[in-house]
């Protein structure tokens, strides 16, 4: 196997959207659950995503796992590794993103990386180095309050160079607009005033396209799916990946009992939550508990959810609102109850399982990175879209069957996302 493509995502949806969009492009591309173990049977790829669920660990957990994926990539024969990070930007002053760039940057004895969250298809623009979420600036979106990375700043040049060792410039949309060579330029005239990363703004795809094809020409680069398809788009174009590849698989049925679970507290998920009310018995969890009394307020999720799922999909949710996020956070601290919620919403998925469920959707990005790491998946193939960013996917090397999973980022997906998905997952 021969990779023309090799990327480490920082959480599990991310990795999935990312995956999505370079299968969209034609890369045939699979995720996988971190570094795989070398018996996993892997069929004849373009593209792999190795996904982590490092975007809220400490810098040096994170920097220290996108080393040990990148060292692996690069012997797979990728010659590019993109750093996928969430198109919200979605970090601290602490990191992730700068340190690992940083730290990637370094390793492949590059003087600048390409730093790019934007993804237009999702309303992720960025202008002068600011990012938007749809019409709002970053930090009057509903970012500002999401529990873990709370995003109060959308100057990106800023926000990166808090978190990085690097100088961070701007590359202008003028200057993407004027093309390839002239981003090249730029980011040439940026190494000599000493910048070791660039934001480089987005309206639309074509400017993804032009950034694409000048980050093929570096070994590393950061961004989110939006970047991914850039790249993907160039590869295709040079010739380098056949444009005749199909990178998703069709429909395929599964059947058995379906689950949903949703950890995100976004705005979209709290909407879809109230949206499923409608077609399916919802559970919502006591946050609290879960942190205090974590097995039995999960026992409670589990006999809800066994005596219901003979007769149609149930959903369980512990999402709350920001006031209630922050009055569970103030008491318990935010880590705590993160992890506690997390733990507990693995503990379910895992006993779902084991009472048969084989088509499972989970909404929130570190939520669905517990929920997998319980449920021990190593690797998935893509499926059909279901919304922007959100693909079906196919476990595998797992036993007991077929299983297929959507794991949806918490911004994303229409208000009746898991009805959609519940749809394509037959
Ligand atoms: N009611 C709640 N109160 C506080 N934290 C919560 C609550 N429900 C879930 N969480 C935590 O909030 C975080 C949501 O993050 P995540 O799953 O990545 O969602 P998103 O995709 O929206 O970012 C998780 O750590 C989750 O455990
Ligand atoms: O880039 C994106 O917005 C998503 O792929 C992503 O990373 C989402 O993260 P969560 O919202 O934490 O699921």
């Amino acid at each position: 196997m021969t990779l023309a493509l090799g990327c480490i995502a920082d959480d599990y949806t991310g990795a999935s959207d990312l995956a999505n969009s370079l299968a969209k492009a034609g890369l045939r591309t699979v995720q996988t659950i971190g570094v795989p173990d070398a018996g996993l049977a892997l069929p004849e790829i373009d593209a792999i995503v190795c996904a982590f669920k490092i975007r809220s660990v400490p810098a040096a957990d994170a920097v220290a796992a996108a080393l040990q994926a990148e060292t692996w990539l690069r012997g797979q024969g990728a010659g590019h590794v993109l750093y996928k990070v969430c198109s919200t930007f979605d970090s601290t002053d602490d990191g992730n993103i700068g340190p690992v760039t940083d730290a990637l940057r370094a390793r492949a004895g590059e003087p600048i990386a390409i730093v790019n969250s934007a993804f237009p298809e999702a309303g992720r623009t960025i202008y002068q180095g600011h990012l938007f979420v749809g019409a709002l600036p970053l930090n009057e979106s509903p970012l500002k309050d999401h529990p873990l990375n709370p995003m109060t700043d959308a100057n990106l040049v800023r926000v990166l160079a808090r978190q990085s060792r690097s100088g961070v410039g701007l590359v202008d949309r003028k200057t993407i607009a004027a093309g390839a060579a002239a981003v090249a330029a730029r980011l040439a005239a940026l190494v000599q005033e000493g910048k070791g990363a660039a934001i480089a703004d987005t309206i639309e795809d074509a400017d993804l396209e032009t950034l694409g094809r000048v980050a093929m020409t570096h070994r590393v680069s950061t961004g989110a799916s939006g970047l991914g398809l850039g790249i993907a788009r160039a590869l295709v174009a040079s010739g380098r990946v056949s444009a005749a590849a199909t990178g998703t698989a069709g429909l395929e049925v599964v059947g058995g009992p379906a689950a949903c679970l949703a950890g995100s507290c976004s705005q979209a998920t709290l909407g879809q939550i109230a949206e499923a009310e409608r077609i399916m018995p919802v559970l919502r969890l006591d946050a609290g508990r879960l942190v205090t009394d974590g097995i039995a307020e999960t026992d409670r999720a589990i006999a809800f959810a066994a005596e219901r799922l003979g007769a149609g999909p149930v959903l369980v949710a512990s999402s709350g609102t920001p006031a209630e996020v922050a009055a569970v956070q103030a008491k318990f601290g935010r880590d705590a109850a993160g992890h506690a919620i997390e733990a507990g919403m693995a503990r379910i998925a895992e006993a779902l399982v084991a009472r048969g469920v084989r088509r499972l959707v989970v909404a929130g990005g570190e939520t669905s990175g517990a929920v997998v790491e319980r449920l021990a998946i190593p690797a998935f193939r893509l499926g059909p879209e279901i919304a922007p960013g959100v693909p079906v996917l196919h476990a595998l090397g797992i036993a007991g069957g077929p299983m297929v999973l959507a794991l949806k980022s918490g911004n994303f997906g229409a208000p009746t996302f898991f009805a959609d998905a519940l749809k394509l997952m037959p």
